[in-house]
């Protein structure tokens, strides 16, 4: 039986102030929660705050992306093992808005998942197809090709302890989410995609669903069973929301 997990990914929002009132909701709410992983993954600055409000409690924190070099002259950079001494236990690697918007080609997704788990960080790697590709139906062609890359680069075996989070793009931030049958299918066929090189690592392989999840539709998504979680924007910023999806999980 695999756990299930929470993660927050807060994108690039929040304050000192505004975290902690986040994190103390949170704080107060995780007694109610049982039987699943709870996550946060804020701005890079916030890591340390975060580090210290949430040491000692269950909730884990990870960060947004990661260099995949490990030290010397990349201006603006992160390397893993910085946010690893941190306390970070996970890293978001591969994000949509990462891949769209910055450029992050699955070579370099492939890179940051090695080097991430060099540093002994979690990775969490996203896939996920665009509108464009669900209507011309290439999705299993593109999540098959995102996820290739990150085997390819270490081995499946690599991929044990990792996460991967399926976010399809459409689904992103549009309040418009994938049915449960739609989302299933393609942790299905991602599962399968693993098992094809080791069973072993697909059957143990969380894989989160990302992409408007909300309190209202998060059990049903994660009653399939190849759901084991979620990767939540939006509703990750608000205390009893990501409380009401953890609860949803259990
Ligand atoms: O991108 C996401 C999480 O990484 C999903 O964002 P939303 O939950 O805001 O749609």
């Amino acid at each position: 039986m695999r756990r299930a997990l929470i993660a927050g990914n807060w994108k690039m929002n929040g304050s000192r102030e505004a975290n902690r009132e986040l994190l103390d909701g949170i704080k107060a709410g995780i007694g109610e929660v049982s039987g699943s992983d709870l996550a946060v993954c804020p701005p890079f600055v916030y890591i340390p705050e975060v580090a210290e409000q949430l040491a000692g409690t269950p909730v884990k924190w990870g960060a947004q992306n990661v260099s995949h070099e490990s030290s010397g002259a990349f201006t603006g950079e992160v390397a893993p093992a910085m946010v690893r001494e941190f306390g970070c236990v996970y890293v978001i690697i591969g994000h949509s808005e990462r891949r769209t918007l910055y450029g992050e080609t699955d070579e370099e997704v492939a890179k940051k998942f090695v080097a991430a788990r060099a540093a002994g960080l979690t990775p969490i790697v996203c896939v996920g197809e665009t509108l464009e590709e669900r209507e011309q139906d290439v999705t299993e062609d593109v999540v098959g090709r995102q996820m290739d890359a990150v085997i390819a680069a270490e081995g499946a075996a690599a991929l044990a302890g990792a996460v991967i989070a399926y976010e399809p793009v459409w689904a992103i931030g549009t309040g418009r989410t994938a049915t449960p049958e739609q989302a299933q299918a393609v942790h299905a066929f991602i599962r399968q995609r693993v098992a094809a090189k080791d069973a072993n690592v697909a059957e143990g392989l969380q894989i989160l669903y990302g992409g408007s999840m909300k309190p209202e539709n998060a059990a049903e998504l994660m009653a399939k069973p190849d759901i084991d979680g979620g990767l939540i924007g939006g509703a990750s910023l608000k205390a009893d929301q990501f409380l009401a999806i953890a609860k949803a999980a259990n």
